[in-house]
């Protein structure tokens, strides 16, 4: 090489940032390792709290040791170590991230403990973030965790106060179809409005949290979702009359195997790609080796939900008296207000019938569970990772939605998808028998029908030709354009 040539540049570097929380972490670790694969220099930005969890259940650093160009970086999630960082309190984890975590961050970026960052891929629930990276002159995408549905329902929420939709007025409206929503007018009922929208005045927090960060979403250079086109064109479509720049690149789990395959050698294939805050029990694998194909239903209600005692009797008795095979995770902080190893007086038939015909554990490895052929069912909170890992498996759902977007995500499922049912805000056991009936007997042709299609749309998204591929080398070339405008 003569000396008149320019240098070599490096590969762009990004920096990630999720929100710290399970759901986040996954998907967006997902997209790291996809930059990495693709050759660009990654560092996440993990909370201290979440990292010590990662670096404990599983073989996170050995996931990555073979990009050079990843790091790890950890910051304080402004919580008390003992705090629950559940669904109970979540607000208390939003106000610690925005007051305590944003300037610690800000601060890192100003005194280049990063190094030169080229572009920052924030959690779009994050808006805030982009008043920093604006200040420091550093492009910024958004990365919403969520489907688009939930995102499109949560940017329409002005329109929906305006037009007097929400506050929902009393129990005889939940029912109505809401009109304010671009897209959703045929099927979405104040029901199945993100649970924020279920307050009294329109100051509420939670709600005015989501509202304003997802409308500053249009102010980044672009923004990505993890879903696919074929599963939610019509609503991409009106969320890009407001963000033009959305990349679809999902399902992400399935986008990086994708990838990973093509990429086949000893060394990237050795770890998993668990991402679990909480010790995986491999033990139901061995379990549903032995269950016949389709027979079981698993029951998951992902990282944050939060049960009373009432609640997981209902669903007990509803599973037990369906004489479904079944698997449950019960995640150790999961039943509100119950100490850790404290003793559950449950009642004898339920006790019998899960013997029978049940296993349960704290924590499974999902994603495989759900592409078992013992499993034919999947009773889900309706979490968007969740969502998306059952749509991949071709695994249909009943969907009890706890919070947030997950109203909507059901919704949309059962109405528009048609991959399972909706029992949202219903738990009765009698209801929980006849839903897991309906989808695991009375309805089960159409079901396997329909979850066959929309998984094989999903495989074609993530495999080389299909939306979320172009996709995401469109965002890659986007990312290595951008990085000629940061100053050296
Ligand atoms: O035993 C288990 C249970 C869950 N998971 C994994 O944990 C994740 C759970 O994510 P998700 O289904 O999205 O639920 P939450 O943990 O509740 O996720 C939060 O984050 C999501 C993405 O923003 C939102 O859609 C949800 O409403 C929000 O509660 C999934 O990847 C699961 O595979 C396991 O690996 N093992
Ligand atoms: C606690 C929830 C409020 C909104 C967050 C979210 C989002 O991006 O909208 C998804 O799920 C939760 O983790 C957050």
């Amino acid at each position: 090489m003569s000396n008149m040539e320019p240098p070599h540049p490096l590969p762009p570097h990004v920096l990630i940032f999720p929100l710290p929380c399970q759901g986040h972490v996954n998907s967006m670790l997902n997209l790291a390792q996809l930059l990495s694969l693709a050759g660009l220099h990654v560092t996440f930005l993990n909370s201290d709290h979440n990292h010590d969890l990662l670096v404990r259940y599983t073989d996170i650093q050995a996931r990555f040791a073979c990009y050079p160009g990843f790091r790890f970086t950890t910051i304080p999630d402004g919580l008390p170590l003992e705090h629950p960082r559940n669904g109970e309190s979540f607000m208390e984890l939003f106000d610690a991230v925005k007051s305590i975590t944003m300037p610690l961050f800000r601060e890192m970026l100003v005194s280049g403990q990063f190094g030169l960052v080229n572009c920052i891929i924030a959690d779009g629930i994050m808006g805030y973030t982009i008043d920093i990276a604006n200040e420091l002159g550093i492009p910024i995408f958004h990365f919403r965790t969520i489907s688009a549905c939930s995102f499109w329902a949560y940017f329409s929420i002005p329109q929906l106060i305006e037009a007097g939709e929400i506050p929902i007025k009393g129990n005889e409206d939940m029912d109505a179809l809401v009109k304010s929503v671009p897209g959703m007018e045929t099927f979405l009922r104040s029901r199945d409005l993100p649970s924020f929208c279920r307050c009294s005045d329109v100051f509420n927090p939670g709600l005015q949290l989501v509202m304003n960060e997802t409308r500053q979403s249009p102010r980044a250079r672009g923004l990505i979702l993890n879903t696919f086109e074929n599963l939610e064109g019509p609503i991409l479509s009106q969320i890009r009359t407001q963000c033009p720049t959305t990349y679809t690149i999902g399902p992400l789990h399935a986008h990086l195997k994708s990838r990973l395959a093509k990429h086949a050698t000893n060394t990237l294939q050795r770890s998993s790609n668990s991402s679990s805050l909480w010790e995986v029990d491999r033990s139901c694998m061995t379990w549903l080796d032995q269950q016949s194909s389709q027979s079981v239903v698993y029951i998951s209600f992902g990282s944050i939900a939060v049960l009373t005692r009432e609640q997981v009797i209902e669903f007990w008795y509803g599973v037990v008296n369906s004489k479904k095979n079944f698997l449950w995770v019960r995640r150790p902080d999961s039943i509100a207000g119950n100490k850790e190893g404290e003793s559950e007086d449950i009642p004898v038939e339920l006790v019998e019938g899960t013997k029978e015909r049940g296993y349960m554990v704290g924590w499974a490895p999902q994603e495989e569970v759900l592409a078992h052929k013992a499993v034919g069912g999947f009773l889900t909170h309706s979490g968007w990772n969740s969502t998306l890992e059952s749509i991949v498996a071709g695994v249909p759902m009943v969907c009890w939605p706890y919070f947030a977007d997950q109203q909507v995500n059901s919704r949309f499922v059962s109405e528009a998808w048609k991959l399972g049912v909706d029992m949202k805000d219903l738990c009765d056991r009698k209801i929980v028998e006849q839903m897991l009936n309906d989808l695991m007997v009375e309805r089960r042709t159409e079901f396997v029908k329909s979850t066959a299609e929309m998984a094989g749309m999903s495989r074609r998204s993530v495999n080389e030709g299909g939306s979320s591929y172009s996709n995401f080398d469109r965002l890659i070339e986007d990312i290595r354009l951008m990085s000629m405008e940061t100053p050296i």
